[in-house]
């Protein structure tokens, strides 16, 4: 293949621009170990340190580039004379010269907009777009789209596939189609990597997109919802810097392997800082079951804590725990009884409820108020609160009066009272739900509230709970381990198709101004109270502005003969909705085998695993089977000598994952082996869906393996 004419010209202006990082990176080190002393109260030196921007000091001392490219790509726009052009290379970080001419604009700058988004119909005043083929700060090579008259914007690639068997036909307007394929095509670390130098014209409406509201992000399997979303944080962070820093961003996703999966994109994009948490993360300060462990909830249990109306039940809890006294309290002050008569207990309690929004911050008033009372029954004149509170405070007798009308409880003590009892519960469904619904929600009552386990499904109703109770007043106002609920400027949400409307208002509650990113797919649902379409999550998010709603079309991760295969499959589970078309055909179609018995099932799946191993050397593997199966597999592997990691101790980071089903979302391997799909079927609730996504993890290879008949749409 004969070079690219502008290839040394290139390669030279790459390394030009290295040698200016590096000396950016040098000055900022030497301001930040520039105290005030050093300066001497130079003026000059004041001002270089002022005339720098933090975060850009920060961002460039933590920068380690790793293998990723410092630049990318370049376009060329028209200037006043259509035979003249201006031209910017783009990279992941705006560098400058020492005359502060810039060198390379960071992807996320306004300028940089139509190298992700020009077409042939809409140049966006481009008269060339390149994409370098690049490892580290070495050019491989160059790929050009040239608009304008006589040219559609694109280049070297026109002779793309035709749009067969569900792959996308060249008209779709991908942009950089070698650079993508190569990259794509490249073999998958374990965690999810960037995609600034193939970010996607409709990937990049939604990185790009305004701040404010819900945006809603829905596509198939492999589409790039997590990728883009992770990219549109960055993005936010990089626009809206100051206020964003400040008030956060937080990132929400299913499970620690998925968390663990996702890592390294932020900080790769040099965005550190971000908090990516699982939901249980949101509520410290108590103790979590595993799922499925003894003790965890029932499916029934599990489903009626996800539901919305757990908020009016919890509301009715705390209602019920602020009692008027049942007869008057009388008590011995010196020489004479002080008296609190129940009737004046009840108007007091009334007047808390109608004064405080949350229930904690209302003790002290009521306090006061019952000090009042007491003292107001004195025959002395001079008795005022203050004596009676000197004279009780602490004491049993006041506790227990005050206790009773308005005891201060953490979430963890209400739920915990309220779990503990029949009677309560049965009380707290008034008007919620029936008798027997609210029974499925006891359980037997822990010697002590520390000694609770919680449930996942507990993690929104404890939230819920303190968001009606608010802190615990303690000495001095100061707050107790349940801190005040932190809020951020915007939050991301990953397969939020999952999350019960109980777990969406948690996420609400953090929420400053209702600027949210939620990715997902409803033909991925499997959660118990999976929704049928956005507006049944949208529901219980943040409603200040209108949502938008986006999708994505195109899938970049499943070879099209897969994707095929998997399309049966949703479309057995989700009738309606359309998959997405892949990039891409792969090598060789999905393979399916069947072992010879039950018995022989592990071992069949080892064979399996070697095949594979052998034909995608180095490759990241996964064996996605049903939890429970786990073991069986994971001693057959052993017992051939073939290393492994499990995905909830490891991650992806083995060579060869056990990945069980029910963590699989999200995740993205080489090759993946799918076990006894009608088991996966029939084991969870949306099992169909769960098979969905099973299908669809592998970027190159699909083997199914199987001792049953198979799901019908997959026969
Ligand atoms: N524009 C792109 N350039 C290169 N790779 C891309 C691009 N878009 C997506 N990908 C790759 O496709 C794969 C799938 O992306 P991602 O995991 O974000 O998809 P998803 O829609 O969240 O999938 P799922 O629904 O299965 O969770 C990833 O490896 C990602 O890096």
């Amino acid at each position: 293949m004969t070079q690219h004419p502008d290839f040394a010209d290139e390669q030279a202006y790459i390394d030009h621009a290295y040698e200016c990082l590096e000396t950016s990176r040098l000055a900022a080190f030497k301001i930040r170990d520039m105290n005030e002393a050093d300066m001497g109260g130079t003026f000059q030196a004041r001002f270089e340190r002022n005339a720098f921007d933090g975060a850009v000091v920060r961002r460039l001392e933590d920068l380690d580039l790793g293998d990723a490219s410092l630049v990318f790509g370049r376009i060329d726009r028209v200037a006043e004379s259509p035979d003249q052009f201006e031209s910017f290379h783009i990279g992941r970080l705006a560098v400058a010269d020492e005359e502060r001419e810039p060198v390379v604009i960071d992807w996320r700058a306004p300028v940089a907009e139509p190298f992700y988004r020009a077409t042939g119909r809409d140049p966006m005043g481009l008269a060339r777009r390149r994409h370098f083929s690049i490892e580290g700060r070495n050019l491989l090579g160059i790929e050009d789209e040239l608009f304008g008259a006589g040219h559609l914007g694109v280049g070297h690639d026109d002779g793309l596939d035709g749009g067969s068997g569900g792959v996308v036909s060249a008209d779709s307007g991908l942009r950089g189609y070698s650079t993508l394929l190569a990259s794509l095509e490249r073999g998958r670390t374990g965690t999810l990597g960037d995609i600034v130098a193939t970010i996607q014209g409709e990937q990049d409406e939604i990185i790009r997109s305004p701040q404010h509201g819900v945006l809603v992000v829905q596509g198939g399997p492999g589409t790039g919802k997590t990728v883009v979303a992770l990219h549109r944080a960055a993005y936010l962070l990089y626009t809206h810097r100051f206020p964003l820093e400040d008030q956060g961003v937080l990132v929400i996703g299913p499970n620690r392997v998925f968390l663990r999966y996702i890592e390294r994109v932020l900080p790769s994009l040099g965005e550190a800082g971000v908090e990516q948490v699982v939901l249980a993360d949101l509520v410290r300060g108590v103790q979590y079951l595993r799922p499925g462990d003894e003790g965890d909830d029932s499916p029934d249990t599990a489903r009626l804590k996800g539901e919305d109306r757990m908020s009016d039940l919890i509301d009715n809890a705390v209602a019920d725990r602020r009692r008027p006294l049942k007869d008057d309290v009388v008590l011995p002050f010196g020489a004479e009884y002080i008296r609190l008569r129940a009737q004046e207990s009840a108007r007091i309690v009334k007047n808390a409820r109608r004064r405080f929004k949350r229930h904690n911050a209302g003790r002290r008033y009521v306090e006061n108020e019952v000090y009042a009372a007491f003292a107001a029954s004195s025959r002395d004149a001079e008795v005022g609160p203050r004596q009676i509170k000197d004279a009780f405070r602490g004491t049993l007798e006041m506790r227990e009066v005050l206790d009773r009308m308005w005891p201060v409880l953490t979430p963890a003590q209400l739920l915990h009272d309220l779990f503990g009892s029949k009677a309560l519960l049965k009380l707290a469904a008034r008007g919620v739900m029936s008798e027997t619904e609210a029974l499925l929600l006891f359980r037997p009552r822990s010697a002590s509230v520390d000694d609770v386990r919680w449930t996942l499904a507990d993690v929104a109703l404890l939230d819920d709970a303190f968001d009606v109770l608010g802190p615990k007043p303690g000495k001095g106002g100061k707050l107790d381990e349940f801190d005040e609920i932190r809020t951020y400027g915007h939050i991301v949400i990953d397969e939020v198709q999952d999350l019960t409307p109980m777990q969406l208002k948690m996420a609400t509650r953090r929420s400053l101004s209702g600027s949210m990113t939620i990715v997902g797919d409803i033909a991925q649902a499997t959660g118990a109270l999976a929704p049928d379409g956005w507006d049944d999550v949208l529901q219980y998010l943040p409603d200040r502005k209108p949502p938008r709603v986006i999708g994505l079309s195109v899938g970049y991760r499943i070879p099209g003969q897969i994707m095929e295969l998997a399309t049966k499959v949703m479309a057995a589970a989700t009738p309606g909705l359309r998959a997405p078309e892949s990039v891409r055909v792969g090598d060789v179609g999905p393979s399916i085998v069947r072992a010879p018995s039950l018995a022989e099932l592990p071992d069949t799946v080892r064979r399996e695993v070697e095949l594979m191993a052998e034909a995608i050397p180095g490759a990241s593997l996964g064996v996605v089977a049903p939890d429970g199966m786990l073991l069986d597999i994971s001693e057959a592997l052993t017992a051939a000598g073939v290393n492994h990691g499990t995905a909830t101790r490891t991650g992806l980071d083995a060579g060869v994952t056990l990945v069980p089903v029910s963590v699989v979302k999200g995740l993205e391997l080489d090759g993946v082996i799918v076990v006894e799909p009608s088991r996966i079927v029939s084991d969870i609730e949306h099992g169909m869906r769960a098979l969905y996504v099973a299908l669809t993890r592998s970027t190159q290879r699909l083997t199914v393996v199987h001792a049953d008949d198979l799901p019908a749409p997959m026969r």
